[in-house]
């Protein structure tokens, strides 16, 4: 089923304090709202590990309280378990109601305690890290041999960036309660986090409606592909134009492949000059081609939206030619070439409607990579006033507006030549069949990972694929999209 836009949304663990805050204020009882955060570690936990030796490493906030309610809940069900707490909770808080429930062994917070675990809980620091994770703390976390699973986030991992602040231990499991984090789903805290397991503990929705979400999880529900009806005819569809050059003409095909796959009305292979010409007639007989010069097929103004970048030369021509196309009032999706020509000079990308960097793109463009890539990727977005896909296994998608999406569906078989042309050919199609362009880039980055899930369905871990590999999976990720 298409999950909601709300069931998407990703909330920083600012935003989330905010909710617990809305939601104790509307009347939700802040130990009840602990225990059943608790009991869904808890749950989690019973379902993946037997009974081991388990010690539960509990922090002051409640983050540990959390982690006491798991203590207790385990142990009633027979699990020989212990306490090690790195600090006792504020006295009155919900965490010391917590701890004081707890009756069975605490330990001292040392190597040797960590040392006859089996398993490891680590409910040190949650949504309320607020410095760089370091002394007893980190020592302890560095010092797991054993599976750990984690309450919230891996203690360390910054929720809002997916970077570990210090420190961040591996989980083999993480547990969070309501509303995933950004750092859920962004490099590395993916990785850190192992399986994540989302628990509904019972917030209130007015409390979750309280926070307006500014960050989703890329999937179908936040997006819809264009509907296609016996009213319509191939311009309707949309009039996609990519123009190609001597150098790579392979990769203006496989935009143009893409962008025929997706929906798109038409699509014109426009040819730098006449031997690119001649060896793009040999290509589908469903494009069409162009002779040269590209600026000439401007004129049409049904050509709505172009892919301007696979396989051009980094050169001022190709800037220019961008410029001219934006300059009359055509969606624009800059890629590759485009892009690294407008090296240094961001602004010069304005009024197009989709970058797409990779890492080194973006550096290029915008200057070195910060490392909470999604403010980077908003600032990059604000400064062109474009949509901005910042590729990567994580690929985040960035409006103007300060929206963003995360995609969390591309293999990392994806990481071969050509895959970048067909995700900009992928996002020109759609761009052509009037989706506006977040909801074009977002569609396009998930079908893309979709297509690639598709290929290698049945296949073994690290198997290859190329690029070409996609295009006849672009039709089953079509009808995943819109199930
Ligand atoms: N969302 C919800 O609705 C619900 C959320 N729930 C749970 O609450 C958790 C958030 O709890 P929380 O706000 O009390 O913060 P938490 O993570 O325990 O840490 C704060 C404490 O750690 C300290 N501290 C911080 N960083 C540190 C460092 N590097 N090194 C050393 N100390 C450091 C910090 O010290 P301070 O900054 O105050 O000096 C403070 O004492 C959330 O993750 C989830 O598990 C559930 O119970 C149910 C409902
Ligand atoms: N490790 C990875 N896991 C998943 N997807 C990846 C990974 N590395 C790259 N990708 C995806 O593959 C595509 C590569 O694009 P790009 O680097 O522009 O390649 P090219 O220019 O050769 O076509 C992007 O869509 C990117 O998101
Ligand atoms: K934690």
């Amino acid at each position: 089923m298409t999950p909601s836009p709300s069931a998407l949304a990703l909330l920083t663990p600012d935003e989330m304090a905010a909710v617990d805050r809305a939601a104790i204020a509307g009347g939700a009882s802040g130990p009840a709202l602990m225990r059943a955060a608790g009991a869904a570690v808890a749950r989690a936990l019973r379902k993946r590990f037997r009974p081991c030796r388990t010690l539960i490493l509990a922090g002051p906030g409640n983050n540990g309280g959390d982690g006491y309610v798991v203590a207790r809940l385990l142990e009633r069900e027979g699990w020989p378990v212990s306490v090690a707490a790195l600090a006792p909770p504020r006295p009155g808080s919900d965490a010391a109601m917590a701890a004081a429930e707890w009756r069975g062994p605490v330990l001292p917070f040392t190597p040797e305690t960590l040392a006859r675990a089996q398993l490891v809980v680590d409910a040190l620091f949650g949504a309320g890290l607020s410095r760089e994770l370091d002394g007893p703390a980190a020592a302890a976390l560095r010092a797991v041999r054993v599976p750990l699973v984690a309450v919230d986030v891996p203690s360390g991992l910054d929720g809002a960036t997916g970077e570990p602040r210090g420190f961040a231990p591996q989980a083999a499991l993480t547990v969070t309660f309501g509303r995933l984090k950004p750092g859920h789903l962004l490099l590395p805290g993916r990785e850190l986090c192992g399986e994540v397991v989302l628990a509904d503990i019972g917030l209130p929705e007015a409390a979750l409606a309280s926070v307006a979400p500014r960050a989703f999880r890329n999937a179908p529900g936040l997006w819809r592909l264009p509907e296609r009806g016996a009213q319509h005819h191939k311009f309707s569809h949309g009039h996609v134009t990519i123009p190609g050059g001597a150098a790579m003409p392979g990769a203006a095909r496989l935009a143009a492949m893409s962008a025929r796959r997706i929906g798109a009305g038409l699509v014109t292979l426009a040819a730098e000059d006449t031997a690119t010409a001649t060896l793009f007639r040999q290509g589908e007989p469903g494009l069409l081609v162009s002779a040269p010069p590209p600026e000439d097929l401007l004129a049409d103004e049904r050509r709505s939206a172009w892919v301007l970048g696979p396989g051009l030369p980094p050169r001022p021509e190709t800037l220019a030619l961008l410029r001219r196309v934006v300059e009359a009032g055509r969606h624009v999706v800059a890629d590759g070439g485009a892009l690294t020509a407008a090296a240094g000079q961001p602004h010069t990308l304005q009024g197009a409607a989709i970058l797409t960097p990779h890492a080194g793109e973006f550096a290029k463009v915008f200057g070195a990579l910060r490392r909470d890539r999604l403010a980077a990727a908003r600032m990059a977005a604000a400064v062109t006033g474009a949509v901005v896909v910042l590729k990567g296994s994580d690929s985040i998608i960035a409006a103007p507006d300060g929206r963003a999406a995360i995609n969390n569906n591309a293999p990392p078989a994806l990481a071969t030549a050509g895959s970048g042309d067909v995700l900009a050919g992928l996002a020109g199609g759609l761009l052509a069949q009037n989706l506006p362009p977040f909801e074009a880039a977002c569609a396009a980055a998930w079908l893309h990972g979709q297509a690639a899930t598709l290929a290698l369905a049945g296949a073994a871990p690290g198997t290859p694929l190329v690029a070409e590999d996609l295009l006849p999976q672009l039709r089953a990720a079509w009808i995943a999209a819109t199930r």
